[in-house]
């Protein structure tokens, strides 16, 4: 069966939470304070009929006095009521969105850690951030002029039929052709044409950004040109849908609803000049100009109420969009926990028959992979750009689970283990390896939360340290990224290692790129790796030969199928895909030694 898609409001206060009666207070006392505020509307009404029954002999009005002070009153009490519903929704709003934000993140921390190779982490916290205060609006302010401008129109209806209902029509009329107007631009094909409008200016928004980001590639490279047409033509598309959408398909009924939102009245004196002769002969002339004062006085709440009715429509749609980002977040991928967790018996690796293929990927970036590391061994995973190392690598730690096959710790499918008790068991060190913005120390201890300064210490002059804390200020007190504290690729690279040698998990997943390093840095990343490595089940997914020559095993992946394994020696003997490549390395090096004499 179908199921009712639920609306944005009830999205929200789903959200909202234990806040939702806070909600419902502000818009009661939102609705209320409507109520009142069109009390002294009906006080000038009453003034308005003393006076003209008395005319001219004004002194016999006694009660105007009386009705000026409850007129003054209710308009007090409106403001104030108002003002407390305001902070009823203000309230709820803001703790709705925190609840958001809240449950974004939790749900977030749910996700794979592959997800957030996909899925940059800050920009998935920019789009939580900013679509939970999107919401805020509608539910601090929108909502609340949506139930205030209902309230108004019952009550219009009911005032129809106190005073004149021929009048009271007229006035309800132009609001009624005026929401007409205002909803026909956003309803039916053109709210095809709206959505095409701000898919546009968001592409507009995303071609800026890029071109922004882009800016010291497209400096290097001389592409000025070239890299501004993207933007260009994303600003193209949005002024030619913006000038269709404003301009061909809302000027009549914006300049409709303008009209009658501004001038509620219109229909009111045609009405008023047509009922005249009938009041003059009634004999009751001075109830008729009563009733005609007061619906034009009243008719300025009806402009104020539309106005208030069309940032409402605006909040509405603002709120519709954040609430699809939010949920875009909300249907990332959970992590499966184990119900029944077991524990890795040792730190031997083992992939039976694994495949996998990225979401939306058309061909399997792993086919049929199967190999064991043993503990204490190293396995080292190689082959041309896109064979699939990283993958692999990355099934271990489960950033993405196979999809079909079983990866294996301590002969235990890791989809078994407690992805703590995993993560526990693994250290792993990639290319581009992340240091918060926080002192030396904090970043290496981030791996054990526990450790002694000396126990970093030890760490960072195993991972061959010395030399940076040397000239650092503070040492490994030193706030890294900040007061122009930046290190090297080769030295963040180094601290990664430190951070991952402090961890001692015996098995180490790790990407050896050196391409930050320069020979000096190079060297001693050499040696760290040593340090990390030493007796531990690893497995590297290796750029430059001269690493692998001594790993225990050698994998060769092309297009995500192991075509040769063995050692160093029996791949070149082979005379395969490994003996070319290996030709090809030291050919590479002979030039470099060459050009370099
Ligand atoms: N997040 C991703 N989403 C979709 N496809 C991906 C993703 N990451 C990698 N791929 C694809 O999977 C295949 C294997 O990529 P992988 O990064 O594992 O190769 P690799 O051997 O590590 O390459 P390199 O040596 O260049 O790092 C490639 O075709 C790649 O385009």
């Amino acid at each position: 069966m179908k199921q009712k898609k639920k609306s944005d409001v009830a999205v929200l206060l789903d959200y909202a939470g234990s806040h939702k009666g806070l909600t419902f207070l502000g818009l009661t006392l939102s609705a209320v304070s409507m109520l009142l505020s069109m009390a002294p509307y009906i006080c000038i009404w009453l003034v308005a009929r003393d006076l003209i029954a008395v005319a001219p002999d004004w002194t016999r009005a006694q009660d105007i006095a009386q009705y000026g002070w409850l007129a003054f009153a209710f308009a007090v009490a409106g403001i104030v009521l108002y003002f407390a519903g305001l902070m009823c929704t203000h309230l709820a709003a803001f703790r709705t969105a925190a609840n958001i934000r809240k449950q974004g993140v939790a749900h977030v921390m749910k996700a794979p850690l592959g997800f957030f190779d996909s899925n940059a982490s800050g920009l998935i916290r920019g789009r939580l951030d900013a679509a939970a205060a999107d919401t805020e609006t509608l539910l601090a302010h929108n909502l609340a002029d949506i139930v205030g401008t209902i309230t108004l129109f019952v009550s219009m209806l009911v005032l129809m039929f106190v005073f004149d209902w021929r009048m009271g029509a007229s006035c309800l009329l132009a609001a009624v052709i005026s929401m007409i107007a205002m909803f026909s631009m956003m309803g039916g094909k053109n709210a095809k044409l709206m959505a095409e409008y701000q898919a546009a200016q968001d592409r507009m928004t995303k071609a800026g950004t890029e071109y922004v980001r882009g800016i010291p590639v497209v400096k290097i490279f001389q592409q000025t040109v070239y890299s501004f047409k993207a933007f260009q033509e994303a600003i193209e598309d949005y002024s030619s849908k913006a000038e269709h959408y404003q301009g061909d398909v809302c000027r009549v009924p914006q300049s409709i609803n303008l009209t009658f939102t501004e001038g509620a009245f219109v229909f009111l004196v045609p009405v008023a000049l047509f009922l005249a002769p009938g009041a003059l002969a009634g004999g009751d002339f001075a109830g008729f100009i009563t009733n005609f004062a007061f619906y034009a006085v009243f008719s300025a709440i009806i402009s104020t109420a539309l106005a208030k009715i069309m940032f409402a429509a605006s909040g509405m749609m603002l709120a519709s969009t954040a609430l699809g980002r939010i949920g875009q977040v909300m249907c990332a991928p959970e992590l499966k926990v184990p119900e029944h967790p077991q524990s890795p018996g040792s730190s031997r690796v083992e992939f039976e028959d694994v495949s996998f293929t990225y979401d939306g990927a058309q061909t399997s970036a792993l086919s049929h992979v199967s190999f064991t590391a043993e503990p204490g061994q190293t396995v080292a995973l190689v082959g041309p750009s896109g064979g699939g190392k990283t993958t692999a690598a990355s099934l271990i730690p489960r950033f993405w689970d196979a999809t079909s096959g079983v990866v294996k710790v301590g002969g235990v499918d890791v989809r078994q283990i407690d992805p703590h008790v995993l993560m526990d068991q693994i250290a792993f060190v990639f290319q581009n390896s992340r240091l918060f913005k926080a002192s030396i120390l904090e970043n290496v201890r981030a791996a054990r939360p526990n450790a002694t300064r000396e126990q970093v210490l030890s760490a960072l002059m195993a991972a061959q340290c010395g030399d940076i804390l040397e000239k650092l200020p503070q040492g490994m007190d030193t706030l890294i990224g900040s007061e122009g504290t930046y290190l090297s690729g080769g030295e963040q690279q180094r601290i990664a290692l430190a951070r991952a040698i402090l961890k001692d998990a015996p098995i180490v997943v790790l990407d050896e790129a050196t391409a930050f390093a320069d020979p000096e840095n190079e060297a001693l990343i050499q040696k760290a790796f040593t340090e990390l490595t030493r007796g531990r089940t690893v497995i590297m997914i290796a750029h430059r030969l001269s690493t692998v020559v001594g790993a225990d095993k050698i994998l060769v992946l092309e297009e995500g199928r192991i075509v040769e394994q063995g050692s160093h020696q029996e791949l070149t003997a082979a005379g395969g895909l490994y003996a070319r490549m290996w030709a090809d390395y030291n050919q590479a090096v002979q030039w470099k030694i060459t050009s370099e004499q």
